[in-house]
């Protein structure tokens, strides 16, 4: 088996095995921790542009299955993990992670200590890192240098949204769906509700929206910093106050900074299946699927017209908010799971019932 090497910014090196591609490729690495959900996480299209570093120390023992992709092409540029399993062993098993990944030209590299990896990404918050054969003449320093003078990316939005607007139909409530990099588990949620959703590319006007007629609007998770995409925090600002809407990670934090809040990038971002977070209406906590760098500044809420619904208990930050005139409301975690718990799967009826008494009111004014 072929060595591969990754190599940090700050000049660390881990040497370990090569797997998928041979490609040689470059990206922020970071960490998720989730358990399983290995497949779901490498299909989300917010990991667009990102070295994945799973923690947990035995991935691709149940392969690649036809079911639980989260998007049509995986965005992640590398995957890192201690162990990678060989022959997987699951009912739904299609193939090996290793050639899923080869098929989708994306380098792997295994037999590494992840604890390590990722007390540096820990401490140190955006790491870049570079992933590359383990030739005995590689110059390291060259590379440092190099991925220090590299840029971060910023178009990641325009990468993942889709390049036209395309149907889901159904008879219930019609739902556009703004897709900033959505992962397919949000459209199986509004199927399952039988909603007839149009979902757009990212750059649609809010005319063009309202021309939709939609009972409700769903801003959907997405890639890199909400600050990139300025023009679409302007649609949303225009949309506020005339349809329910519903925001999903990158999308409540676009709806956040339309109500004139403030975001900052996290220490080290949320990434897993496990992430305790309150609701501060009922008091229960949920376990949460979560995925973000970024979070909307708790302080800068005072200016808006949104209110906190959530808190993480993890690092007391803003996890959720509602609008305190109109139905909007937003989530940074995922209500869909897709991987992960399913505890706040309920949102989706929520949105539902919002619309609902929306439209009910439309009619008694006709
Ligand atoms: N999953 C998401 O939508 C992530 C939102 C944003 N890209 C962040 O990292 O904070």
């Amino acid at each position: 088996m072929k060595t591969r090497m990754l190599i940090l910014e700050d000049g660390t090196v881990f040497k370990g095995q090569a797997f998928g591609s041979e490609a040689a490729s470059q990206g922020e690495v970071v960490f998720t921790t989730g358990m399983t959900g290995y497949q779901e996480a490498i299909t989300d299209p917010s990991f667009y542009g990102q070295i994945v570093t799973l923690t947990y120390p035995l991935i691709g023992n149940y392969g690649i299955n036809r079911d639980d992709f989260e998007g049509i092409t995986p965005q992640i540029r590398g995957l890192v993990v201690r162990e990678l399993a060989k022959s997987p062993s699951n009912f739904r098993v299609d193939e090996t992670l290793d050639n899923y990944l080869i098929s989708k030209d994306i380098p792997g590299i295994e037999g590494i200590d992840t604890r390590k990896l990722t007390r540096i990404i820990r401490k140190q918050g955006t790491v870049r890192a570079l992933l590359t054969a383990a030739d005995e003449d590689v110059n390291i320093e060259e590379y440092v240098a190099k991925l220090q003078q590299t840029p971060l990316i910023s178009d990641h939005v325009a990468q993942v949204s889709p390049k036209a607007a395309y149907p889901s139909p159904g008879r219930g409530m019609r739902v556009v769906v703004i897709d900033y990099g959505m992962k397919h588990g949000i459209l199986r949620e509004l199927n399952k509700r039988d909603c007839d959703v149009l979902v757009v590319p990212y750059h649609t006007t809010a005319q063009e929206i309202l021309a939709w007629h939609p009972d409700g609007i769903l801003l959907s998770n997405g890639p890199g910093n909400p600050m990139d995409i300025p023009q679409s925090v302007e649609t949303v600002k225009s949309l506020i106050g005339q349809v329910p809407m519903f925001g999903i990670c990158l999308g409540h934090q676009v709806l956040s900074l339309a109500s004139g809040a403030t975001s900052f990038k996290l220490d080290f971002g949320h990434r897993g299946g496990n992430h305790p977070v309150k609701s501060l209406a009922t008091g229960r906590t949920e376990l949460t699927s979560q995925n973000h760098s970024y979070a909307i500044d708790d302080a800068s809420l005072v200016n808006t017209e949104l209110e906190v619904t959530h808190v993480a208990l993890n690092d007391g930050t803003v996890e959720g908010v509602k609008h305190k005139r109109y139905p909007i409301f937003s989530v940074q975690f995922h209500p869909e799971g897709s991987p992960g718990p399913e505890d706040s799967n309920h949102l989706f009826d929520d949105f539902i019932a919002l619309m609902e008494k929306e439209a009910e009111k439309g009619k008694q004014h006709a």
